[in-house]
């Protein structure tokens, strides 16, 4: 019979493979360990405490970890082509410019629950700037502990997405904010586009379902995007091994100032939406 150690080498071996081949062909062994770290931590904390929904460890590595680094890959492409621009380098940029651009850029994961897709995007690109922003106190000792664990120097911040977007510290000062499986679109796009510099991307994790409709003109977020000042770069759709949903990212770019008024208090984002 096989022991547990060799059916989690075996797992995870086949997962580090798996994102080479299909989301980040430069994603490490070492990588891989820190996924281990995080996987062990979530294990142990959901024994007392919900705070993530799997019913397998393939579920838990392919459903959450793969769909989170579909994050990363965005990021890594966007800061890509900015460098290769800045250089007149186009179409490849080298992997030192890009990691020295990635040391000032600042992320915020909105609603991050058990660090998705933050932890994973930070895990992938360690050198990012991340913020993970969480409105219940639990969870936020949960990734406080993953922080430690890991050893990264992530900030936590116990506070709901509508005060930071008004903190001076944050507001129109990050480079992408990250938002999965938060609120519907028009109140996570007033949460989410005040945080950022002009010229940042809010970028939102959806099944393709939910997407699929808002690809013409995105209709339902026309007024939110308005009033924002933000536009759809790209919708970017992607499988997930054993999952019959089809899944997309939402990619949003800001081009102007977000007015003051945006985000407006606690709740009503979701109860008022734009
Ligand atoms: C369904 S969970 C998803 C968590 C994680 N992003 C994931 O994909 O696993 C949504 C989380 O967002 C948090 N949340 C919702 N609205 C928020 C807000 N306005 N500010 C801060 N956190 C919020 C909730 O407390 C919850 O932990």
């Amino acid at each position: 019979m096989e022991s547990e150690i060799m059916i989690n080498t075996k797992l995870f071996n086949d997962f580090e493979r798996y994102v080479q081949q299909n989301i980040l062909s430069a994603f490490t062994a070492q990588q891989t360990e820190k996924f281990k770290i995080y996987f062990d931590a979530l294990k142990e904390w959901n024994e007392k405490f919900n705070l993530i929904h799997f019913k397998t460890d393939e579920e838990l590595l392919y459903r959450h970890f793969a769909d989170s680094l579909h994050s990363a890959k965005v990021i890594t492409e966007i800061l890509s082509k900015q460098q290769a621009l800045k250089q007149g380098l186009l179409p490849l940029a080298s992997k030192s410019a890009v990691s020295n651009t990635v040391k000032s850029i600042k992320v915020v994961d909105l609603g991050s629950g058990s660090g998705m897709p933050g932890i994973p995007v930070k895990i992938a690109l360690p050198q990012l700037n991340m913020t993970l922003v969480e409105s219940i106190t639990k969870k936020c000792t949960f990734l406080e502990d993953a922080n430690k664990r890991l050893g990264f120097d992530i900030k936590v911040l116990n506070l709901r997405a509508e005060e930071i977007g008004q903190s001076p510290n944050y507001r129109q000062r990050i480079d992408f904010v990250l938002s999965r499986a938060v609120s519907k679109l028009s109140p996570n796009l007033e949460i989410a586009i005040p945080l950022l510099k002009i010229g940042g991307y809010f970028i939102v994790h959806k099944t393709k379902n939910s997407a699929e409709s808002l690809e013409e003109g995105l209709p339902s977020v026309e007024n939110a995007l308005k009033q924002l000042g933000a536009k759809l770069e790209k919708v970017i759709p992607y499988k997930l091994p054993n999952q019959e949903l089809d899944y997309c990212l939402l990619v949003f770019k800001k081009h102007k100032n977000t007015p003051q008024q945006y985000p407006r208090k606690t709740g009503i984002p979701e109860k008022k939406p734009l």
